[in-house]
């Protein structure tokens, strides 16, 4: 892909000062209660900063007002963690907005397939007018005026204003590369587009929500993680405020020792306590958890994966395994009609007229790939529609595998080798051996073979060759399965053709294993079955048979040249349409997974590691023996809690660009990724305290 509509990525670790500084007015914004309360953690402290606020004026000194500015910072640091992961969106989001300006519209009533245009009664609307089951009709220049399918013609389309992509692509009816998205334009030729959308909920209307996270819900993981870091709040709360008592005893006990700002005969001050219960609540993580989950929305919106739910992101961390369609995800689906093979005693000429015949109202790119081919090699002109007023025309469907037409004393069928065998026993006939070793030959080389079959009244059905559809696997697909193995997750192609076919283009790709024949209801059966015992499955496809399972998947991906119905499904839509892309949507899952991990543990060693950092300075001179635990030799009591304060307060700025880039992920298995993070964060987390704290204290001494 190319980057055009993204805005630039926070590279190399370092976050821009200009970032910060842009998103400032959005986290002040945020500093409202009415926002805040629902980051408990932050929301405490923004109270403690009230609270100390109000005994700074009521008492001011340096100390308290040092301590309450630095307070107030914390929160807003948080807040700017999250202005500035949200403010990447709200770029991407002007460049959509652009792509929507209204457009009119030419509105086709009573529309039928395949009849001439000027039949029809049309109107010019304006595209909001556009109503679900309106058809429209769109020529080179013009923009689509909403999503839909196309249901008549083929056309190239430039999609950049929504993937950044300037190549155009092709849209035609009846494959599965029929979805058009409103805010696209047509740039040759013409088609008709049956308008799939309900107003105000076009596609680019949601991109826009979800790239400004508007519409973005808190996570399963993450409410849990937030429900953990609320209870941890209220654990250190009681540790705070039950640690008065025992100054306030202690005090009288060693009465002898100095009064100082923080610990006289009354006990703690107040902007103490709320110092202390600052630095030991998670501020860390609770200040960056909201930033790590957008962050990790938006790199996908970099690669041009749009997740409609952050459920799916989540879930995609932890996928076992990967199902992929065949036809168009891992072989490049144009399948083409490139030979027609008749039995003996029947011309190739027969086999292609009756071919050609049963295929005039085949919209699938293999139906009019074979009309296409006859005309071209027999010269067989393609009857119009119009012209064979007799001619009832049976649609493919992934149900029956074959599609065909029923003239007034002849019927022909093509399709599935199997489909159509049996179609021809049920009519009386017997197909022949030399179909049969046609159909191996053909499916042994990876292609689909179309058996072609007639009836004519009054004789037993007869098969009368084979047509040669070829695919063509896409090119890395087994490097990128190989990648696959090694993160941990199999790979299983399913497909609605026929085993033999299936199994030559399943070695050649390298998936792991392949589920022929497949029915859309075998699609959610097999999903169902991998689901047991609570593995997570992934599923790519775009084909309408493929919505069901889409939607029963925990991550669908569904491709964006796919149909409505298939986007509708899915919880991602992939603009790009690779299906390769998988890799890379479960390594942001994981990214996200583990960042979020890793800054847990480092949160809350970093508490811990205060809390020793503090207690001995603070009671260092009541009880002497509590010296020995005073390593950090800290200046003062003071120095100590405030130094502690501005640490707390900068570590959250410092670990922003790293929630919003996400800790590196590098495919290895789980439980070594944990316990080398846990290493890292966790250890980090307990000495980049004492360090900080010293540091900051050695300046505050310098100051005053
Ligand atoms: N237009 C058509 N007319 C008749 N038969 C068809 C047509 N298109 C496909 N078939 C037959 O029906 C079978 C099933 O098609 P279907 O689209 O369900 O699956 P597929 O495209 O082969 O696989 P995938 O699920 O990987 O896309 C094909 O393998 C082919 O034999
Ligand atoms: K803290
Ligand atoms: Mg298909």
């Amino acid at each position: 892909m190319t980057a055009t509509t993204t805005p630039g990525r926070i590279g190399g670790g370092l976050l821009d000062p200009k970032q910060l500084w842009k998103s400032l007015p959005d986290a002040l914004l945020k500093l409202n209660p009415r926002t805040l309360w629902r980051n408990p953690v932050m929301f405490i402290v923004e109270i403690g900063a009230v609270f100390t606020t109000v005994l700074a004026i009521g008492d001011p000194s340096l100390f308290a007002w040092l301590i309450t500015i630095w307070l107030w910072l914390t929160v807003l640091s948080a807040n700017l963690a999250e202005a500035v992961a949200e403010g990447r969106g709200k770029a991407q989001a002007a460049t959509l907005r652009a792509a929507k300006r209204d457009t009119m519209a030419l509105r086709l009533a009573e529309w039928t397939p395949g009849q001439d245009r000027t039949r029809y009664r049309e109107e010019s609307v304006a595209a909001s007018e556009l109503r679900q089951g309106d058809v429209v009709y769109v020529e080179a220049g013009q923009t689509i005026p909403g999503d839909g399918d196309v249901v008549e013609g083929i056309a190239s389309v430039d999609e950049s204003a929504i993937t950044g992509e300037s190549a155009p692509v092709i849209r035609e009816s009846g494959g599965d590369r029929s979805a058009v998205t409103g805010g696209t334009k047509v740039l040759s030729d013409r088609i008709v587009v049956k308008i799939t959308q309900k107003p105000g909920e076009s596609f680019i209307d949601r991109m826009i929500a979800l790239v400004e996270g508007a519409s973005r819900q808190k996570t399963p993981n993450e409410i849990a993680l937030n429900i953990l870091l609320a209870a941890l709040t209220i654990i250190f709360l009681f540790a705070v405020v039950t640690l008065q008592p025992m100054a306030i005893f202690a005090k009288a006990f060693q009465g002898a020792a100095p009064d100082t700002a923080a610990l006289n005969a009354d006990g703690i001050s107040g902007i103490v306590l709320v110092s202390l219960l600052v630095c030991l609540i998670p501020t860390t993580i609770g200040a960056l958890l909201s930033a790590i989950g957008i962050a990790g929305m938006d790199r996908l919106v970099q690669r041009n994966v749009l997740a409609m739910s952050g459920r799916a992101v989540e879930a995609a961390g932890d996928v076992n395994t990967l199902l992929l369609d065949k036809t168009g995800t891992i072989t490049l689906g144009n399948r083409q009609a490139s030979e027609f093979l008749p039995v003996e005693g029947v011309t190739p000429e027969t086999l292609a007229d009756a071919a050609q015949l049963s295929s005039l109202a085949d919209e699938t790119p293999e139906g009019r790939s074979i009309v296409v081919l006859a005309k071209q090699d027999y010269e067989l002109r393609a009857r119009a529609e119009g012209v064979m007023p007799n001619a009832t025309f049976v649609p493919f469907s992934a149900e029956t595998r074959m599609s065909g037409v029923d003239l007034t004393d002849r019927r022909i069928r093509k399709g599935a080798a199997a489909a159509v065998m049996k179609w021809v026993r049920e009519n009386g006939g017997h197909p022949t051996e030399e179909v049969g070793d046609t159909v191996d030959a053909i499916a042994g080389s990876g292609g689909t073979p179309l058996v072609v079959a007639e009836h004519v009244e009054g004789q037993p059905a007869r098969a009368l060759g084979v047509v040669h559809l070829k695919d063509v696997v896409k090119a890395g697909m087994r490097e990128r399965f190989d990648e696959m193995r090694r993160m941990g997750i199999r790979t299983v192609m399913i497909t609605g053709d026929n085993p033999r076919t299936a199994k030559a283009i399943a070695d050649e790709a390298g998936v792991d294993d392949f589920l022929a024949e497949a029915k859309p209801e075998d699609k959610m059966a097999l999903i169902k079955k991998e689901q047991e015992g609570g593995r997570l499955v992934a599923m790519t496809g775009d084909g309408t048979n493929d919505a069901p399972a889409l939607a029963q998947a925990d991550v669908g991906v569904a491709m964006n040249t796919g149909t409505s119905a298939a986007k509708e499904a899915g919880n991602m839509v992939d603009l790009d349409s690779d299906p390769t892309k998988l890799i890379e949507i479960v390594e942001i899952g994981k990214q996200l997974l583990i960042t979020r991990g890793a800054l847990t543990t480092f949160s809350i060693a970093n508490d811990i590691a205060k809390y020793f950092a503090i207690i001995p300075a603070m009671f260092a001179g009541i009880y002497p023996s509590l010296d020995a635990l005073n390593i950090m030799r800290l200046s003062s009591p003071e120095s100590a809690i405030l130094s502690a304060v501005v640490f707390n307060a900068l570590i959250i700025v410092a670990l922003i660009p790293l929630a919003l880039r996400g800790v590196r992920y590098r495919p290895s298995s789980a439980s070594k990724l944990l316990t080398r993070n846990l290493w890292i964060y966790g250890l980090g987390g307990i000495v980049v305290p004492f360090v900080g704290i010293k540091i900051i204290d050695l300046i505050i001494q310098g100051i005053f």
